[in-house]
């Protein structure tokens, strides 16, 4: 998959197949446009995953927004499957430029569209002027097939990221993963810690989760890490560790099941299943470890 930052250097002549939005947590209604394009893909027609990275538009309001997945959790989800994303910044100049203007220069004379798949809400373009009744009027004049896609359902509530964000926050991951058709997971390169972990016999990996990446609730999660592209259950606990550290940083911990290896360094994902208890401040570090001894003997239990 090609990965397209700058508009300007999109320089393909073949014609596209092109879906349009923010894509954020590719969730199971943006995987329907995705294979929509795929669909309508060929020799002569690439499929393009256009992007909006909302990034910029937050900085410019001063807002601290937090996003379902990062750009490059985006990036590896839709690797192999399109042969473009494009990236683009939702910067001053594509938010001010008019809807008919984005679809002729845009998708007309830069992406040579011959498909387009959108959502029933989408809107573009200056003041949102562009939305899917535009892109109708104007398929005839310039000859592109225009397929509104309609929401996936969940329980009878359009799937969306902000009802997936709902979900998170609340900690309510088997829900999260039913929405987004993947468990939700935070990444990170494994860290040195203060050696605790393996002097009360639960070694753990530290990760420090992306700082624009939504974090569910503070607590114990039962996981499946990916260390080195193979899976291991595991236990993580999200938080500041409040018994031991007071600096409180957000740190993701895991004690992987049936692994016993250096990972510092690494890059590893962990994937959190499912809620297990609030993180709580102990009063002493025995406390702790027989805490931390009860969680992992009740998750093996629920996983045997
Ligand atoms: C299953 C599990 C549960 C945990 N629960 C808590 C908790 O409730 N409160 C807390 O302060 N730390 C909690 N921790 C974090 C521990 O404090 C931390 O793993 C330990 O201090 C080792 O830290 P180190 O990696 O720096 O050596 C938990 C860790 C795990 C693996
Ligand atoms: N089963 C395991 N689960 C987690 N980490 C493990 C495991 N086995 C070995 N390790 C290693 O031990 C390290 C964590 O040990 P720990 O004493 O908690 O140190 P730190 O405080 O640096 O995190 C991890 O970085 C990892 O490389």
């Amino acid at each position: 998959m090609q990965y397209v930052r700058e508009l300007e250097c999109y320089q393909e002549q073949r014609k596209a197949a092109v879906t349009l939005g923010k894509f954020d947590g590719l969730h199971r209604g943006h995987q329907k446009l995705v294979s929509r394009v795929k669909a309508h893909a060929s020799k002569e027609v690439v499929s393009v995953v256009f992007a909006f990275d909302m990034a910029p538009l937050y900085e410019r309001l001063g807002k601290q927004k937090k996003s379902l997945m990062t750009g490059k959790e985006r990036y590896e989800h839709l690797d192999g499957q399109t042969d473009y994303l494009i990236d683009c910044p939702f910067t001053e100049e594509i938010s001010g430029m008019e809807a008919e203007t984005f679809i002729k220069e845009v998708l007309v004379d830069q992406f040579h569209a011959a498909y387009i798949a959108v959502g029933t809400d989408f809107h573009f373009g200056h003041e949102k002027r562009g939305d899917i009744h535009m892109l109708k009027q104007y398929a005839g004049i310039y000859g592109y097939e225009l397929e509104v896609v309609d929401k996936e359902l969940y329980q009878g509530r359009e799937i969306s990221s902000t009802y997936i964000k709902e979900e998170v926050r609340a900690g309510h991951m088997e829900v999260a993963r039913e929405l987004l058709g993947y468990p939700y997971a935070m990444s990170g390169v494994v860290e040195h810690g203060r050696k605790l972990g393996r002097k009360l016999g639960i070694p753990t990996m530290n990760i420090t989760p992306d700082i624009g990446k939504l974090a569910p609730p503070n607590g114990v999660y039962a996981c499946r890490v990916r260390i080195d592209g193979n899976y291991y259950q595991g236990i993580g606990n999200l938080g500041n560790k409040p018994t031991v550290d007071a600096d409180g940083k957000l740190i993701l911990e895991v004690n992987v099941f049936s692994f016993d290896r250096e990972t510092y360094g690494q890059t590893i994902q962990v994937e959190l299943l499912s809620f297990v208890r609030p993180e709580r401040k102990f009063a002493s570090v025995e406390e702790l470890k027989s805490q931390m001894e009860a969680d992992i003997a009740a998750i093996k239990r629920r996983e045997l």
